[in-house]
């Protein structure tokens, strides 16, 4: 208590080293101050200024999480009647318990998958009745792995207490969770523990539930498929002998979802499935692969404008004058767009420039590695680039200002805007005005891999330019896709961005209504596009009606859609599949790699931490995709097709490079010199060994004292 005391008037508690702050607040959690340890601990997660994965960040979020348990414990006990009289602090206490456990948890940290194990059984026990069953799933999950590793029979009590907690629900939900249990402790040895089991919960007398491995695959395809797929997929599917109804996600799982992803999207990665799409994009424009690829004979090259006005007539049935084809923007005056749609772009606009001009890093990085030796970063702009705005089925002015404000922010000179003409040769006002606003610099009036062409070798009136970046349909991805390795080009391209997708993960807890139009919201750019759902439901519960709920949603929803048509094509790509849990969920989810992932599970923040691969992520219920498309501030063109695993999306970033520079004193020559002559040596190339050998004659090689009290004092300053 003395020592608690004495803690409790040293206001600096918190500003003292994580260690310090561990024992701190074990000192004072033993003299019942609890409010003083968690303030302890909170100030020095704060000040510490540590990664939130350092171990010692990892150990204070782990104390703080079991000081906030202990802390709701006794809330509730001092709570005559807990459920109606409770603190109403009490759930924000557990919630954020829970957060804090799950970060352990993520890093391997020991005692916070108890924990949290703990927390989730408190909550279970608080919740409704949906997300009860959730819980208690997860806190089940959690003790299961831990009997697994280590038949630790203190765990026990956990156990019992998950079965406690399911009596008063459905009888099957209480046997279901206690079936479990019971084959755990078996396979665990806890054999005397498991007879008490099944004599508590009369185990033997009703059998085992229902596995999902007893239900005919017919059955579990067609209750966890919403659209049907094509047959090929299908039998992919089966022949991967995979069970969404279980939910194990067996490699064949994943192998089988990739093959229906290429089976429907041929993405470029897969060559043989890009030669046939080549062939397909460029072929009918009689931009053969070959013809592109060696440039003398592609017709953009030798015959550029002309050229492009004939395929512009061809595909876009647009007349064009070649010298038409493209418009200086800064000398266009503003095209009249009604001042609603005029305000919403503006707003729109607003944030997409405030979200990419803080991703602008403000200072060069400067470093002396060693004294005297000094290497520096300099961020310097793409000089010309070329954005693709997508136009065949859909007008996207959005992708405009998605593409121009962060080229403009890093400085481009020329900014070049493709978009697919209209009939009448014009171009969409919406566009331009975004163009405008965003800082293009031009505008050319083609579309598809005719104006990718003409992007990367330059016509009589369109600048070369170095990048392309910008989505498009599979004749633009194509087209990208070969000439970035085309020499004569000499052009790269931001990412693959093709057809857009959707990966939704939603438990039974989320409104069907949002998942649903959500999914739909990707599903109807396009036949080519690919939306799926992560149902996340426990073994033993009955996900039917659930299930039923999305097809009516899916069903009423995309009857009312003007583009029901190309919706339903892509619906009949796409699907829905049904795990077990939300790692299984997060797991699959991070092999898809989808463009967009959407989690609207219960706790969705929860689950950020675990998501590897992905373009932009939407989370809760409340984040529609659609607001990442528009106008929340992130960029919606993003990698597709499974690049999520190499690419990010498009960033101020995108239109810059990095040049390094570097600068040797003489002195820090002498430091490292010695080095790059050894390593030169190793190589055998004699001259580089020389360039150092040579100057090292001339300066010596020893450090005088001045040089060494300079470092001496460069090293204390710092
Ligand atoms: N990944 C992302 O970030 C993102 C963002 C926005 C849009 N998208 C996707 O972009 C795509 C846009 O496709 P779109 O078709 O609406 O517009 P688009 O501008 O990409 O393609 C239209 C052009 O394709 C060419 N074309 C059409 N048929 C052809 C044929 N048979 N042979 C050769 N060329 C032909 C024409 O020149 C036409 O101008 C959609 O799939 C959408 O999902 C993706
Ligand atoms: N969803 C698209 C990215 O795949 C972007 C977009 C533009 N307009 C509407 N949506």
């Amino acid at each position: 208590r003395e020592a608690a005391d004495c803690l409790g008037r040293f206001d600096a508690v918190g500003y003292a080293t994580p260690r310090f702050a561990l024992v701190a607040a074990r000192v004072l959690q033993a003299a019942g101050r609890l409010s003083l340890a968690e303030f302890t601990l909170r100030r020095a997660r704060r000040e510490t200024g540590l990664s939130p994965s350092h171990p010692d960040s990892l150990a204070l979020a782990e104390r703080l999480g079991e000081i906030l348990l202990i802390q709701h414990g006794q809330s509730l006990s001092r709570c005559s009647q807990p459920r109606t009289n409770a603190f109403k602090g009490e759930e924000v206490l557990l919630q954020e318990a829970e957060l804090l456990f799950r970060e352990g948890r993520t890093a391997g940290q020991p005692k916070s998958a108890e924990g949290l194990a703990q927390v989730l059984l408190q909550r279970a026990q608080a919740g409704d009745a949906s997300s009860r069953q959730l819980r208690l799933r997860q806190a089940e999950d959690i003790l299961r792995s831990l009997l697994d590793g280590q038949k630790a029979p203190e765990l026990l009590r956990w156990a019992l207490n998950i079965c406690r907690a399911t009596v008063g629900q459905s009888h099957s939900t209480t046997n279901c969770v206690a079936q479990h249990l019971h084959r755990v402790l078996l396979a665990g040895g806890l054999q005397q523990e498991a007879s008490g089991l099944e004599e508590e919960f009369n185990l033997a007398a009703d059998g085992p539930p229902p596995t999902p491995e007893a239900m005919p695959e017919e059955e579990c395809c067609s209750e966890a498929l919403l659209a049907s797929w094509p047959k090929r997929g299908r039998r992919r599917w089966r022949s991967a002998s995979c069970n969404p109804r279980q939910g194990r996600l067996t490699p064949g799982m994943v192998t089988c979802c990739q093959a229906a992803r290429r089976f429907f999207l041929p993405g470029p990665k897969d060559s043989g499935a890009l030669e046939a799409l080549a062939d397909q994009a460029c072929g009918e424009c009689k931009l053969q692969p070959s013809s592109v690829t060696r440039s003398s004979s592609c017709p953009v090259r030798a015959r550029k404008n002309k050229a492009v006005a004939e395929y512009a007539k061809q595909f876009d049935r647009a007349t064009l004058a070649p010298e038409d084809l493209v418009i200086d923007v800064a000398s266009t005056p503003w095209p009249k767009v009604d001042p609603k749609v005029a305000a919403a772009l503006d707003t729109a606009y607003d944030n997409v420039r405030r979200f990419h001009e803080a991703q602008k890093k403000k200072q060069p990085l400067r470093v002396e590695t060693m004294p005297g030796v000094e290497c520096r970063r300099m961020a310097v702009p793409i000089e010309a680039v070329g954005l693709y705005v997508p136009g065949g089925t859909a007008v996207l002015p959005s992708t405009a200002y998605m593409l121009a404000t962060p080229a403009k922010l890093a400085g481009c000179k020329e900014i070049v805007l493709a978009t697919p003409p209209r009939e009448d040769g014009s171009v969409v006002p919406e566009v331009v005005y975004a163009a405008k606003r965003a800082g293009a610099t031009k505008i050319l009036k083609a579309g598809g891999a005719q104006a990718i062409a003409a992007l990367a070798f330059g016509t009589e009136t369109c600048p070369k330019v170095h990048k392309i970046t910008g989505p498009g349909n599979q004749y633009v991805t194509a087209a990208k896709m070969m000439l970035q390795a085309n020499e004569e080009a000499s052009v790269s391209i931001d990412m693959p961005a093709g057809p857009s997708e959707q990966l939704c993960i939603f438990d039974m807890t989320s409104d069907a209504a949002f998942v649903v139009a959500d999914l739909l919201s990707q599903a109807e750019h396009g036949p080519d596009s690919q939306v799926v759902g992560v149902l996340v439901a426990s073994p033993g519960v009955d996900f039917r009606s659930y299930v039923g709920k999305l097809r009516v949603e899916f069903e009423e929803q995309t009857s009312k859609l003007n583009r029901a048509e190309i919706t339903k094509q892509a619906l009949s790509k796409s699907f829905v599949i049904v795990v077990e849990t939300l790692e299984a969920a997060l797991s699959f989810s991070n092999s898809y790699g989808p463009e967009h992932l959407c989690i609207q599970t219960a706790n969705p923040e929860a689950y950020l931490e675990g998501v590897v691969n992905a373009g932009s992520v939407f989370v809760g219920p409340y984040a529609p995709e659609s607001c990442g498309d528009y106008a929340s501030g992130t960029n919606h063109c993003l990698p597709t097709s499974g690049y999520a695993r190499q690419y990010g999306g498009v960033s101020t970033d995108t239109y810059l490079k990095y040049i390094t520079v570097q600068k040797l004193t003489p002195a820090g020559l002498k430091r490292v010199g010695p080095c790059v002559e050894t390593i030169a040596d190793v190589e055998e190339l004699e001259a580089h060994r020389n360039a150092v050998t040579i100057r090292l004659k001339k300066i010596g090689r020893e450090l005088s004292l001045f040089d060494k009290l300079g470092a001496m004092c460069t090293f204390c300053s710092s």
